[in-house]
Parts: C-alpha cells; sequence; structure tokens
C-alpha cells in the first residue's frame, strides 16, 4: 500500500437527480506533487474531490486514497488525510487557537501549532471567535485544522480564495514545503496564477470528465507558445479575421482561431507571428478600426480552456 498514489480515481460517476455531475472521471494524483484541478464553475471538482474525502457516495467507479477506500476504510484514512472544505466547515463558537490546540491533540504526531499559527497569520486573530472571523480568515485557519496532523495527502478546495496577497503567499509557500516533504497535495482553484505557480500536474475538467491533463509546460505548449490580444469595437467577423490570418501566418494554417473573450476583447490563438500582426492591423485599418491593447504573449491555461471549449474558464 505504500508505494500507491496519493489519489486514483477510476471511471468515477455522481448523479444528482438522475443528472450526471461527475461522469466518467479518470484522475492520478502523486505523492509529493501538486495536482491542481481546475474547471468552470459546476464542472464537479468539489463533487470529485467530496468523493475522495468520503463525503460522498460514488455511484459508479472507483476511488482510492492512499490505496484505501474512502467509505469502507474511512477510520484508517481520517489521520492521514488533510481537508480544507471550500465553506470551512469549522465550529463557530470556539476560539480559532482553541481550535487548533484541539484538533492537533487528536494526532499523534501533529505540527507545531504555534508554528503553523504564525506561519499563517492566525496569531492576529487567536482569540477570535470562529463565528467572527472574515472569509480569508476563516481559510486560514481551515488550512491550519487540515495541516495540523501532518497528513500525507491534502485536499485543498480553492485554497486561497478571498485571501490578501501576503496570505496567498504564506499559503503557496506551505504548499510547496507539503510537496517537498512528499505529501500529495490536490487542489482546485480558479486562479491561474495559482495553478501556473504551484502544480505539477494539471487536470482540467468540464462536464464532469477530464478534458486535458500534463504539466503547465505541456497544456501551454501545445501548438506554438503565443497569443494576440487586442481591443476594438464588439461583434468582429471573427470567421473572416480568423481566414485572413490563417493565410498570413505560418504555411502550416497552423493559426488556431479567434475568440471574442468578452465584448470587444480579442484572443488569436495559434501560430502568431509578425506577418499575423501586420495582418491583424491591416484587416482593422481596411475597415476603419482602432485596434488598441495589441499585445503578443505566451498562452495561459486559461487560453488552453478556451481553445478546447470554446468557453472561458470562469
Ligand atoms: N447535493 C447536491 N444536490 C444536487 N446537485 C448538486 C449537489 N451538489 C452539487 N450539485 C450540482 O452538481 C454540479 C457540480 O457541482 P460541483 O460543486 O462539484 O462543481 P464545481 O466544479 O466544484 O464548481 P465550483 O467551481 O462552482 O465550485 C453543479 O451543477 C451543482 O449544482
Amino acid at each position: 500500500m505504500s508505494n500507491s498514489p496519493a489519489v486514483e480515481i477510476t471511471q468515477l460517476v455522481k448523479r444528482y437527480g438522475g443528472r450526471a455531475v461527475v461522469d466518467g472521471l479518470d484522475l492520478v494524483a502523486a505523492r509529493g506533487q501538486v495536482t491542481a484541478v481546475l474547471g468552470p464553475n459546476g464542472a464537479g471538482k468539489t463533487t470529485t474531490i467530496e468523493c475522495c474525502e468520503g463525503l460522498r457516495r460514488p455511484d459508479d467507479g472507483r476511488v482510492r486514497v492512499l490505496g484505501l477506500d474512502p467509505l469502507q476504510q474511512a477510520a484508517a484514512l481520517r489521520p492521514r488525510v488533510g481537508v480544507m472544505l471550500q465553506d470551512g466547515g469549522l465550529p463557530t463558537g470556539v476560539r480559532a487557537i482553541e481550535m487548533l490546540r484541539h484538533i492537533s491533540s487528536m494526532y499523534a504526531r501533529p505540527r507545531e501549532v504555534s508554528e503553523l499559527s504564525e506561519r499563517l497569520g492566525i496569531d492576529s486573530f487567536a482569540t477570535t471567535s470562529v463565528r467572527r472571523l472574515s472569509g480569508g480568515q476563516r481559510q486560514r485557519l481551515a488550512l491550519a485544522a487540515a495541516l495540523v496532523g501532518r497528513p500525507e495527502v491534502v485536499f485543498l478546495d480553492e485554497p486561497s480564495a478571498g485571501m490578501d496577497p501576503q496570505s496567498r503567499n504564506a499559503v503557496w509557500e506551505l504548499v510547496r514545503e507539503l510537496r517537498t516533504e512528499g505529501v500529495g497535495v490536490v487542489l482546485t482553484t480558479h486562479l491561474m496564477d495559482e495553478a501556473e505557480d504551484l502544480a505539477d500536474h494539471v487536470v482540467i475538467v468540464d462536464h464532469g470528465a477530464v478534458i486535458a491533463r500534463g504539466s503547465v509546460a505541456d497544456l501551454v505548449a501545445a501548438g506554438d507558445d503565443r497569443t494576440l490580444r487586442f481591443r476594438t469595437e464588439p461583434g468582429l467577423d471573427a470567421v473572416d479575421l480568423a481566414g485572413v490570418l490563417t493565410a498570413a501566418g505560418p504555411a502550416d494554417g497552423s493559426l488556431a482561431a479567434v475568440h471574442e473573450t468578452t465584448p470587444g476583447e480579442y484572443l488569436v490563438t495559434g501560430a502568431v507571428d509578425p506577418r499575423v500582426l501586420a495582418a491583424l492591423t491591416a484587416w482593422c485599418a481596411a475597415r476603419d478600426l482602432l485596434a488598441s491593447r495589441i499585445s503578443v504573449g505566451r498562452r495561459t491555461l486559461e487560453d488552453v480552456f478556451l481553445d478546447l471549449t470554446g468557453r472561458n474558464l470562469r
């Protein structure tokens, strides 16, 4: 069992009222790695994580955490798994530090509470009752509660959502340390920079199934590495523009597409080169359009998702 992956999910299905919100999802998360699960609202990320935590019963498929069944072997898993839920899931009547001390007392080899609370800035609200904490403070406390027992696997549902930049950095630093210590970290996030910064392995989920997976570098390097963004009037003929840019670009026609990401903002993906940029400005000039904020950059995970689904990640 000691060599089993942190998490292994095979063909997971979970239905609510007959509707499959997780629909044949496969995922392997290794120990000593950060696996980021990305996807738009309602894609099934939280439901998948909750099946791993033993909080939901799968309708079909197989879920193993450290080689164990989260439902049948819940008692054996509990001391080895750290869970940070999206809504905190903390009791509200106790003081922050008391709660953390109480949780730590349930473990055989807990982390030092004072060290953890200093790192996550819990000291500044240690004696405040949980119900009076701000959203970001609650998040930090929930993270401390998930980590205090030195788990071998941690599930973090949007760990730094709503946090100020300083707290976010503290969280990221802790996550990197966990990885170094050999902990398997599985996190969901809407923050592309969080995934790009932390993840060894990214899994993109849409409609309850995985539509892409790999390292950030692998995912953004598919095709050409660049994107072209610009702003002008909404409602351009994206198909016509894509045709013109493709004809102007590399001979292999590898320019992918033109997307209007929000009204008046455009993204060109694919093999963007100087000829494509020239063709864009010529196309705009012929229509008396002034394109502004023209920028050429590298692809992001957000662009990958848009390419795969034609939709924005959020
Ligand atoms: N207990 C439930 N009963 C019925 N439907 C549910 C239940 N829990 C979740 N759903 C539905 O299942 C779908 C997937 O939800 P889930 O929370 O897993 O998505 P998510 O990818 O985590 O989204 P988000 O990014 O918004 O957290 C959504 O349409 C949600 O409304």
